[in-house]
């Protein structure tokens, strides 16, 4: 199934496991992507820029009410005070990125479980996986409906990115299609334990370890207040300076992946970042964030436009990114 293509993105995350510094030095550019239809040429140049500067930006004006945002957050936090006994009938199905999962993520540049919990939704793969409503009345519905919505942002997005790269606009569209079994873009809740007094970053304990994203594109969606968040532009890696992007409910806060990375032959490049765990003095208690992952389905063929990388399917692609992060399941 997996070809033996040796990930360099690996080799790279193993590396940034350090402490580092913080620098404000960074801007983390708002994108308005009101009347998208009448404007898609400007805001398409926008998109680019900053994918290219910095690789994180925000977007707003995108679309989706800021009360379906709040009721997927309330949905999210409800999930995860079910009682442990609950979620583990939903298991994290690993070779198909699906399902709920503890302390279970383990990044190459840590060597840590990561502090939190999360439940991935892939579409296609969610038979027997979701809390009966019973359980949690109106969850299916609700995640199912606000990952349309963060779909139909994605694509937007993309079919900015398939223009500049010079692919029909329509590009990532076809190959995200969740009309196809193969679609296997994710939606995910994140739950970040609240912080024992005493267990600080020193400790060498993250949220999230530093990572880039597998994917083309990920839309994150962050509490006010429940900050923690830093990136650090891959081209910078070697500083090791992180720069924090604050929580705004109004903005999603997007990020390249390495998918894209590859697709466009490196112009787009993919980030690092990492959730840090509070220091003394800030907010100490939990964390929620959704996460998007814009992941185009396993039969599509990544060849970017210059075809710089032997082609891949995107199916192989994260079926070795997966197995890097997960212990057995
Ligand atoms: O929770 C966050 O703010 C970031 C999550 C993240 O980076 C991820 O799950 O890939
Ligand atoms: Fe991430």
């Amino acid at each position: 199934m997996t070809t033996s293509y040796d990930l360099t993105e690996l080799q790279k995350e193993t590396r940034m496991g350090a402490l580092g510094s913080e620098t404000s030095n960074r801007e983390i550019r708002r994108i308005d992507l009101s009347d998208f239809a009448l404007r898609k040429t400007e805001i398409a140049h926008q998109l680019w820029d900053a994918a290219v500067d910095v690789g994180f930006f925000q977007i707003v004006n995108h679309g989706i009410a800021l009360d379906d945002v709040r009721n997927a957050f309330a949905m999210t936090e409800r999930f995860f005070a079910l009682p442990d006994a609950v979620k583990a009938q939903y298991p994290l199905k690993k070779a198909l990125n699906v399902g709920w999962e503890s302390r279970a993520q383990v990044r190459p540049s840590t060597g840590t479980p990561d502090q939190k919990e999360s439940y991935q939704i892939t579409r296609p793969h969610m038979v027997d996986l979701w809390p009966t409503d019973e359980e949690l009345a109106g969850f299916q519905a609700t995640m199912q409906a606000f990952e349309g919505q963060c779909w139909q942002v994605a694509m937007q997005v993309l079919s900015c990115f398939a223009w500049k790269l010079g692919f029909d606009e329509a590009f990532f569209l076809r190959a995200h299609d969740p009309a196809q079994a193969s679609y296997q873009s994710t939606l995910r809740l994140l739950h970040y334990f609240a912080t024992p007094p005493g267990q600080q970053a020193g400790l060498g304990l993250w949220r999230a370890g530093a990572h880039t994203d597998f994917d083309c594109l990920t839309l994150l969606f962050q509490r006010q207040g429940q900050g923690g968040l830093q990136v650090c532009p891959g081209k910078e890696m070697e500083s090791l300076a992180w720069t924090s992007v604050e929580p705004d409910e109004q903005a999603v806060t997007c990020n390249i992946g390495d998918m894209l990375m590859r697709w466009s032959d490196d112009q787009l490049p993919s980030n690092f970042h990492r959730v840090k765990n509070p220091l003394p003095g800030e907010y100490m208690g939990p964390r929620y964030s959704m996460a998007f992952f814009a992941q185009a389905n396993r039969d599509a063929t990544i060849e970017g436009p210059g075809r710089k990388y032997p082609p891949i399917t995107a199916g192989d692609y994260l079926n070795q990114r997966v197995a890097a992060n997960f212990k057995a399941y």
